[in-house]
Parts: structure tokens; C-alpha cells; sequence
């Protein structure tokens, strides 16, 4: 059953829908100020629990050491703020710049909900490993591991003179999402503000420009949609419903591919961190936390339910870590 089947049958599907994308109340390293009103000290208490990388810099830094590290990233709210429409989540230059620097000392990939196409095209660069549609569409290089005779590869591509794979685990769904999305389209046209993005192994239906008074009409209409397809599963990300294969699989079963698929699975020899800031991301929390060995941090300016380890508060704080750790190589590595 998906999220959205929950908070219908529990009748709180609004709060469920606010909730998804809590505005920003930024609270930076100040937070230790002696004036703490309500929100604070409940901030405080979730930054005691998930503490801010920037400041236990070192405490990741000693995790790391006698390790290689691999860098995991999401793209919207992560390395792009969060805005109304999703064709203009642009990374900055700079946040361009950072992520190439990572990825020229760390294996370095992109894990998103977007289409590998998309997200390949907004950020640009071709150091990097690309997961799209929540992990459904993996870019990854040759190697000689355990996943290359898995029956999901579906052929070779060369990009730039690099070998690489394709694998897509839900590969069969392409016909039933392209239905669904052009289905979501026609029921979703008469309410102002809805934007259905194809994001090829999953449809995904954005309320963010929607009247309020017009979101449950949103939601019931995805939820009538979605009768037709037990195939399909719903979740529910930032201002944002899902509409993807019911396969068991998601940003921590790809985050856990790569690792085979980039020779990096031995826990004792390689730290994972995962940076990213939505619900989707929590599966890869969930694996670095079961795996015993990787850093999640989440980035968040309001306290959440979280699996991760750190926080971050907003993409200029993802950019701040990512110098850092580029900076630890330059005084000598983590060795
Ligand atoms: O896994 P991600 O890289 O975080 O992608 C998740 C979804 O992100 C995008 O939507 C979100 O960002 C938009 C631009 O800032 C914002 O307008 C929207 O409200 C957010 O939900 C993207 O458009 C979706 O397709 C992704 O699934």
C-alpha cells in the first residue's frame, strides 16, 4: 500500500500534503543560543541526535580514515534549492565546481527521482555515476563484478569514451508508466497549477503551485488514477506524489549496486556518504545504517524523522561539506 493509501485511510492526508515540504526556518550554527523558544529546543534536542557535519567535520573525517571514500548524491533540495518550477532547479556554478572537485578524488554519483537524462543535463558533468528515477536507471561502468551477469543489465553505452552499462530493474514498466502519465495528464488538466513530470520510470504529479483549497482534489484524483494500475505503488516527496513500479527497489538498493558495480562493497575498506534531503532518500539512510559502515546526513531546515547520522541545513551547507572533504585530501588524505 503506498503512503498516500495511509493517510487516506487515517483521514489526514492534508497534514500529509503541508507537511511534505516544511517551509525554511533557518536556524544556523547560532544554535546555541541562550534564547530558546519552543521550536528551538525541539531543534536542538533533533541537532543533539543528527549534529550538524560542518561542526563534527573531524568526527566523519576519523570515520573515514584508512578508508576510500564514495560520495552518494541527491540532486533537487541537495545540490539545487528547492523552487517553484522544477525545470529551473539550476545548480549554481560554484555547486558545479564543488561536485566536479569531489568527484575527481571520490567515486562520486547522482541518486535522484529525476530521469537520468534530466539530472545528467542539469548538472553536467561526466566525472560522475548517475542513478535515475530513484535508483531505476543506473549509468555504471564496466566492471567484473557479481551484478554484470544480472538479468536487469540492458546493453552498453560509451559516453565520452568511458565504458558503460545500463541497468533498469523495472525496464518491463516503461509502457505502464508512459499510460499513466499521459492518463494523469488529461484527469489532472483542469486544476490550476499541477505539473505531471515524466521522469520515465516514474510520473511524478507536483502540487507546489497548487491552491491549497485544491489539494485534496489532487491527491483523490492521483489515488482514482492509480485503481486501475495494482502495479504501481505511490509516495509521497516534497510538495510532490510519486507514481512508481511496485518493485522492491529504491535509492539503497542502488546506493548498495554501485558499491558492487564500482568494486567499492568491502565496509572495511570504503566509507559511503550519502547526502540528500527528501523522504526517497531515506532508504539510502536505512542501508548505510544497516550496513554498519557509511554517513548519512540529511539535509533539512526543520527537524524530520530521519535514519540519517548529520545534518546539513540547506544546499550551501552540501557545498560547504563537499570543500571540506576536498580540502582533507589536500592536507594529506584521511590516512
Ligand atoms: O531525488 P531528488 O533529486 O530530490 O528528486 C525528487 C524530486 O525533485 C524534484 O521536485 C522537487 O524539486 C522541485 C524543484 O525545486 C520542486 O518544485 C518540487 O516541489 C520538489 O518536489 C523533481 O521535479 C521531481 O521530479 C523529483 O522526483
Amino acid at each position: 500500500m503506498g503512503k498516500l493509501d495511509d493517510v487516506f485511510s487515517s483521514g489526514c492526508w492534508l497534514d500529509a500534503m503541508r507537511s511534505s515540504s516544511p517551509p525554511r526556518k533557518k536556524l544556523s550554527m547560532g544554535y546555541m543560543e541562550p534564547a530558546l523558544d519552543g521550536f528551538d529546543a525541539t531543534y536542538l534536542a533533533w541537532m543533539i541526535k543528527h549534529p550538524p557535519a560542518l561542526i563534527f567535520l573531524d568526527q566523519i573525517r576519523k570515520q573515514a580514515k584508512n578508508k576510500k571514500i564514495a560520495i552518494f548524491l541527491d540532486y533537487d533540495g541537495t545540490l539545487s534549492p528547492i523552487v517553484n518550477d522544477p525545470e529551473n532547479a539550476l545548480m549554481s556554478s560554484e555547486m558545479r565546481l564543488a561536485v566536479k572537485n569531489v568527484a575527481k578524488l571520490f567515486p562520486t554519483a547522482i541518486i535522484t527521482g529525476r530521469s537520468c537524462d534530466k539530472v545528467h543535463r542539469l548538472v553536467g558533468l561526466t566525472e560522475l555515476y548517475y542513478a535515475g528515477s530513484h535508483g531505476m536507471d543506473i549509468v555504471c561502468p564496466v566492471t567484473h563484478s557479481n551484478n554484470d551477469n544480472h538479468p536487469s543489465y540492458v546493453g552498453q553505452t560509451n559516453m565520452q569514451g568511458k565504458e558503460l552499462k545500463l541497468f533498469q530493474p523495472a525496464r518491463e514498466f516503461l509502457p505502464m508508466i508512459d499510460h499513466v502519465l499521459q492518463e494523469l495528464i488529461r484527469n489532472t488538466k483542469g486544476i490550476q497549477g499541477v505539473a505531471v513530470e515524466n521522469n520515465k520510470f516514474c510520473a511524478s504529479v507536483h502540487y507546489r503551485n497548487v491552491d491549497e483549497r485544491n489539494w485534496f482534489t489532487v491527491a483523490q484524483i492521483v489515488h482514482e488514477t492509480l485503481k486501475d494500475y495494482p502495479l504501481l505503488r505511490l509516495t509521497h516527496g516534497r510538495k510532490v506524489l510519486e507514481i512508481r513500479p511496485a518493485v522492491d527497489w529504491n535509492k539503497g538498493k542502488a546506493v548498495e549496486f554501485m558499491l558492487h558495480s564500482l568494486d567499492l562493497c568491502d565496509s572495511a575498506s570504503v566509507l559511503p556518504i550519502y547526502i540528500g534531503d527528501d523522504a526517497s532518500d531515506e532508504d539510502a539512510f536505512r542501508f548505510l545504517r544497516e550496513r554498519k559502515c557509511g554517513v548519512g546526513i540529511l539535509v533539512t531546515s526543520a527537524p524530520k524523522e530521519t535514519k540519517a547520522s548529520y545534518s546539513l541545513n540547506d544546499p550551501s551547507e552540501v557545498m560547504g561539506f563537499l570543500k571540506a572533504i576536498v580540502n582533507w585530501e589536500k592536507m594529506g588524505g584521511v590516512r
